[in-house]
């Protein structure tokens, strides 16, 4: 099997993908690893085109699997792989750390798109960065039992669709969720309650809240008032996320340069990038 035999594998057909995949899947890491560098598969390229069938293969297993299990979670979808999950206060630097997270690793993550009540905010797009939609419709998706996660946040109402967890195309990209402390408990108790496969938590806190109120400020997004009673919430998130065993990783963001290197080997760890 050479390259170029393994970069035209993403245009055969979907049962002949799957069976490359089981192949690959079947064959121990290190056997891979030491083909890969072999002179028949030593290219990036190569050893791209595996790890993709790997995770291909992965999401086939997570869905054979899930379907089979009990009936309570025979229609809840199988995460694979699981999905990031970024909460801290608003202001910490969550956009921030993930947009160069994003930068080196443009196509192993991709956002849902958030549902929202609140009003969009300038150069923000309907379906493209929200689903702006009112609160009637935002209570008939709740009450539909179709929200991964929830939320009502300084007013306004957000939450994830189920539908959103897994990849439309099977390329075993991570779902990245930017989402609050309120959020990150309600994906934990959707977690449990559906028998779903769980979510790598990270946790990111200011210095002090001194430092969070200034950079909400020098941000300029929101009204001093917003700005005092994000900083009040601040408190009692970082309590939360502080707490013992409620997330994979506690970062302080303090230091940019220092805190987005840290993410990311972090985030790297957990993926195996
Ligand atoms: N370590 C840092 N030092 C100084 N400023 C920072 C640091 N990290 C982020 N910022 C700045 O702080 C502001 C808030 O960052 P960002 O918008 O990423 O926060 P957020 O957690 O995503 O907020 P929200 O939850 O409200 O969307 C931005 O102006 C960003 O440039």
């Amino acid at each position: 099997m050479n390259c170029e035999t393994l970069e035209n594998l993403s245009t055969i057909t979907h049962n002949a993908v799957l069976a490359v995949a089981v192949f690959t899947y079947a064959v121990p890491r290190c056997l891979i690893y030491a083909l890969a560098k072999s002179r028949f598969l030593h290219t990036e390229t190569a050893i791209e085109e595996v790890k993709r069938l790997r995770a291909l293969l992965a999401t086939y297993t997570a869905s054979l699997s899930s379907s089979s299990s009990s009936s309570s979670s025979s229609s809840s979808p199988p995460f694979s792989p699981l999905p990031l999950v970024v909460c801290g206060p608003s202001g910490v630097g969550k956009g921030t750390l993930i947009a160069s997270l994003l930068s080196k690793f443009p196509s192993k993550f991709r956002f849902s798109v958030s549902h929202t009540t609140r009003s969009p905010r300038e150069r923000e797009e309907n379906t493209v960065h929200y689903n702006f939609v009112s609160v009637e419709e935002f209570e008939k998706i709740k009450e539909n039992d179709d929200f991964l996660e929830h939320a009502t946040v300084h007013g306004n109402m957000y939450g994830t669709a189920l539908s959103e967890v897994n990849s439309k195309n099977g390329d075993g990209s991570v779902l990245l969720l930017d989402i609050d402390v309120q959020g990150v408990k309600n994906v934990k108790s959707t977690i449990e309650s559906k028998k779903l496969s769980g979510a790598k938590f990270i946790f990111i806190t200011p210095k002090d809240l001194t430092s969070l109120e200034e950079r909400l400020r020098a941000r300029g997004t929101e009204e001093e008032e917003a700005i005092k009673r994000r900083t009040e919430n601040a408190g009692k998130e970082i309590e939360y996320g502080k707490g013992e065993g409620n997330f994979d990783k506690v970062l302080v963001n303090d230091d940019l340069g220092k805190a987005e290197k840290e993410f990311c080997e972090v985030v790297k760890g957990w993926y195996g990038l």
